[in-house]
C-alpha cells in the first residue's frame, strides 16, 4: 500500500523566545492507503497541531509534510489549496453541518464550490450517501437528524470526490456510544474504499477500531501500537486488541 501521508522530522515552534510553545518535535508518521491511525494524548502534548500541519493548514518551523505523493512545502500557494481541496477532508467534533442545507446539498458543496455542475456534483453526493448506508436520509435537514447521522453525513462530506485523505478532530466525542460505533464503523468502510484516515479521540475505545495508534508527548511520538492483523478483521472493534 502507497502513503496517503508522510510527516517526515516534522517539528512545529509557536511565538518566540520566552514564550516559544514546541508543539512537535521530529515527528516521524506514515499513514498508508486504506490506513485508520488514532492520535492519543494529553492535552497540549500537540494533536491538533498535528492534524492541522498534516491537512497543509499550516506549516512546520522544519520537516517535510508528504500528502499523496506530492510534497507539500515544493507546491505553490495555489496548488497547496487545490490539494487540500481535492484531496483532504476534515471532520469535525461539532459536525458543522449547514442548518439550511439539506443531507445531500450538505454533501454536495465541497464539489459545487470546486466548480462541479450541481447535478454531476448532487449524484456524486447521493452516491456517497448510498454506499455508507445514508440513502435514505439525504432529503433530511440537518435538525432531522441524530448527532450520529448528522456525523455521519459530514463523514460523507469529507470523503466526496474520491478525497483520498481524511482528518478527524475528535469525530465521536459529542456522541452517546452506540452512535460513536457507527461513526466508527463508517471511518472503517472510508478505509476499505481507498481513504487514509487520522483521527484525534481521548477514547480509547474509539481508538481500538483503529489499525495503529500513535501517542503523542509534549510533542513527541512516544509510541506506536503494533499494525493490527488487517482491515477485515477490524470491522468489530477489540479484534485486534
Ligand atoms: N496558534 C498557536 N499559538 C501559540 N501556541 C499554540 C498555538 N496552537 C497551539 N499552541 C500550543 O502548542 C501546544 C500543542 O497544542 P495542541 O492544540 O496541538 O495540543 P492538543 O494535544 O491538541 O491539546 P488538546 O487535547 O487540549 O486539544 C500547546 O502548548 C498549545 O498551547
Amino acid at each position: 500500500m502507497s502513503a496517503a501521508v508522510e510527516l517526515r522530522g516534522v517539528s512545529k515552534v509557536y511565538g518566540s523566545g520566552p514564550t516559544e510553545v514546541h508543539a512537535l518535535r521530529e515527528v516521524d508518521l506514515t499513514v498508508r492507503t486504506g490506513e485508520l491511525v488514532a492520535v492519543m494524548g494529553p492535552s497540549g502534548s500537540g494533536k491538533s497541531t498535528l492534524l492541522t500541519i498534516a491537512g497543509t493548514l499550516e506549516e512546520p518551523t522544519a520537516g517535510d509534510v508528504v500528502i499523496a505523493g506530492q510534497e507539500v512545502a515544493r507546491r505553490s500557494r495555489n496548488d497547496r489549496a487545490r490539494l487540500r481541496r481535492q484531496t483532504i477532508g476534515y471532520v469535525f467534533q461539532n459536525y458543522n453541518l449547514l442548518a439550511g442545507l439539506t443531507a445531500v446539498e450538505n454533501v454536495a458543496l465541497p464539489l459545487e464550490l470546486d466548480g462541479v455542475r450541481v447535478k454531476a456534483a448532487r449524484a456524486a453526493a447521493m452516491d456517497v450517501l448510498d454506499r455508507l448506508g445514508l440513502a435514505e436520509r439525504a432529503t433530511r435537514y440537518p435538525d432531522e437528524l441524530s448527532g450520529g447521522e448528522s456525523q455521519r453525513v459530514a463523514i460523507a462530506r469529507a470523503v466526496v470526490g474520491d478525497r483520498q485523505v481524511l482528518l478527524a478532530d475528535e469525530p465521536t466525542g459529542a456522541l452517546d456510544s452506540l452512535s460513536g460505533e457507527a461513526v466508527m464503523r463508517m471511518l472503517r468502510q472510508a478505509g476499505h474504499d481507498g481513504v487514509a484516515t487520522v483521527m484525534v479521540t481521548h477514547d480509547a475505545q474509539m481508538a481500538s477500531w483503529a489499525d495503529r495508534v500513535v501517542f503523542l508527548r509534549d510533542g513527541r511520538a512516544v509510541d506506536q501500537t503494533a499494525p493490527g492483523p488487517g482491515p477485515e478483521s477490524l470491522l468489530t472493534p477489540g479484534a485486534n486488541a
